[in-house]
């Protein structure tokens, strides 16, 4: 069946059950140790788990690895070009849960990214990024501990499904010339405008399907939160791109006020229960004038179709919803994307799950672990329903390869989410212990190092995990 790889021939399957996984007490689990600095995080993360392990379940538990190939090392065994071996697909594909170091994409040309490879071929649609602040690390921010999020990524279409065309290219400058002569004329809304002879082009789908299937996970998990965390912000930029951002808010709601009715609540909404709460007599108009604050400069068309809302709203939840009810629902609201930029640092404890699209959820991830530490404490995980892989948001750090100098912690902690997502959460806790109580005392690598009041002495990368362990308690 494989190639040059061998499965471990202790332990077995993992399975999945209505897009749940199906857990034995010894599950094989194949890794990609990834290139660059992926050599220095692989073992220490390796080291870190078996041990929590170990200590959690006294030999009960434990995890059969399988060691699967992609990038550099993939290209040493299988030979030039092997990036990305068929062994490798049809491991995970067989054992469904994976995890992985970073890989390598070059910049402008070579080969298309492994990573959203591996995404789009498990159709791994949501790319889930938590960003958590441990006390003691340091930050460029003054409470970064009032960041709790979790980015839910669209991890399949946007720019991952991008098509483009070069510049000057023969299919693309016939693109333009389509684009221009018949199908921009054909469109009156895009009235006069033209595309530059010398554009490169590119395209980026959004679907319903692909939105609205992001955002069921996220109010998901949204409904395992506490009750004060239990809320969805659809991030988009439709103010400009109608039609795919614009269009993932719409099917983000229609999403949450139809299959969620009952859990959820949308932002608008809930002005519209409270203003009829605070004054019970408060007219139709009243209450849309107090939803829109332009309400009066409004055409009457406008005008109307505001009040129709508002007493949509009130004719269709004031039952189930009002009266205060809606303050126990998931609480459903959109921030167009570069606003969530500022407000993730200027009001970070007013949100908790961020559901966008790719590109926005790729800068955005990014950001919010900066404001936790930077990218060496940014986890993460790829999800499907019929299979995960788990990888830290950062990629090779390609400079301090084989240094044992890199933070091991994202992808210890993408090592986490893999436990949890398992259901072996005392294992989980006692890393997340670990690691808490490492930095707290200053135990870090060179990048939280250099940042801490007064410096410290960095810790090397294995000894970080040395650390993490030692603090299990
Ligand atoms: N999922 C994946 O596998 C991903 C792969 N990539 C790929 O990785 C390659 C390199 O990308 P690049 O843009 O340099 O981004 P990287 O995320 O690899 O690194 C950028 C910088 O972030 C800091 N950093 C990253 N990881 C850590 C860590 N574990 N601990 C501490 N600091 C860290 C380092 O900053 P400093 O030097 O200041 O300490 C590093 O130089 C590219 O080929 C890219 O395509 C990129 C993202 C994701
Ligand atoms: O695949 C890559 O090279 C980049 C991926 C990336 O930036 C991400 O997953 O956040
Ligand atoms: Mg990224």
């Amino acid at each position: 069946m494989y190639e040059k790889i061998t499965p471990p021939t202790s332990g077995s399957k993992i399975t999945f059950k209505n897009g749940e996984p199906v857990v034995p007490d010894n599950p094989i689990i194949p890794f990609i140790r990834g290139d660059g600095t992926g050599i220095d995080i692989w073992p220490a993360t390796q080291k870190v788990l078996d041990a929590a392990v170990a200590k959690a379940y006294q030999g009960k538990r434990q995890i059969s690895w399988f060691k699967i190939y992609a990038g550099d090392e993939a290209c040493d065994l299988y030979g030039t070009y092997q990036y990305l071996p068929e062994d490798t697909l049809t491991a995970i594909k067989e054992y469904g849960v994976a995890i992985k170091g970073p890989l390598t994409t070059p910049v402008g040309g070579g080969i298309r990214s492994l990573n959203v490879a591996l995404r789009q071929i498990f159709d791994l649609y949501a790319c889930v990024r938590p960003c958590r602040y441990y006390a003691g690390t340091p930050s460029p921010h003054k409470n970064p501990e009032k960041l709790d999020v979790i980015v839910y990524r669209e991890n399949t279409e946007d720019i991952y499904l991008g098509i483009e065309w070069k510049q000057g290219s023969e299919v693309g400058s016939r693109l333009i010339s389509i684009l221009n002569k018949e199908l921009i004329p054909a469109t009156p809304e895009h009235g006069k405008k033209q595309i530059p002879l010398d554009a490169g082009i590119g395209i980026k789908p959004i679907s319903k399907t692909g939105s609205q299937r992001l955002v069921r996970r996220a109010i998901k998990h949204a409904l395992t939160l506490p009750k004060h965390k239990q809320q969805v912000t659809l991030v988009h930029k439709g103010n400009i791109m109608k039609y795919t951002e614009g269009a993932f808010r719409d099917w983000g709601y229609e999403l949450a006020t139809t299959e969620f009715r009952q859990e959820c609540v949308t932002e608008r909404e809930s002005w519209i229960l409270s203003n009829k709460e605070k004054n019970p007599n408060l007219s139709l108009e009243d209450n849309a004038r107090q939803i829109d604050p332009g309400f009066d400069a409004l055409t009457q068309e406008k005008k109307a179709q505001i009040v129709k809302e508002v007493e949509t709203v009130l004719n269709s939840i004031w039952d189930s919803h009002g009266n205060g009810k809606w303050k126990d629902k998931i609480m459903v609201n959109d921030r167009i994307a570069d606003s969530i930029f500022q407000q993730i640092q200027t009001r970070p404890d007013e949100y908790s799950i961020l559901a966008t699209m790719n590109l926005n959820g790729d800068y955005l991830s990014d950001a919010a672990a900066a404001i936790v530490g930077g990218l060496g404490m940014g986890p993460g995980a790829n999800i499907g329903d019929a299979c995960a892989v788990f990888e830290a948001t950062h990629g090779t750090a390609p400079k301090h390869a084989g240094l044992d100098k890199i933070n091991p912690g994202s992808v210890i902690l993408s090592g986490v989410m893999m436990l949890e997502y398992l259901g072996w959460q005392e294992a989980a806790d006692l890393i997340k212990k670990g690691l808490g109580d490492a930095i707290a005392q200053g135990q870090v690598t060179y990048d939280l190092a250099r940042l801490m009041e007064p410096p410290v002495e960095p810790l090397k990368c294995s000894e970080f995990a040395d650390a993490i362990i030692q603090h299990f308690g």
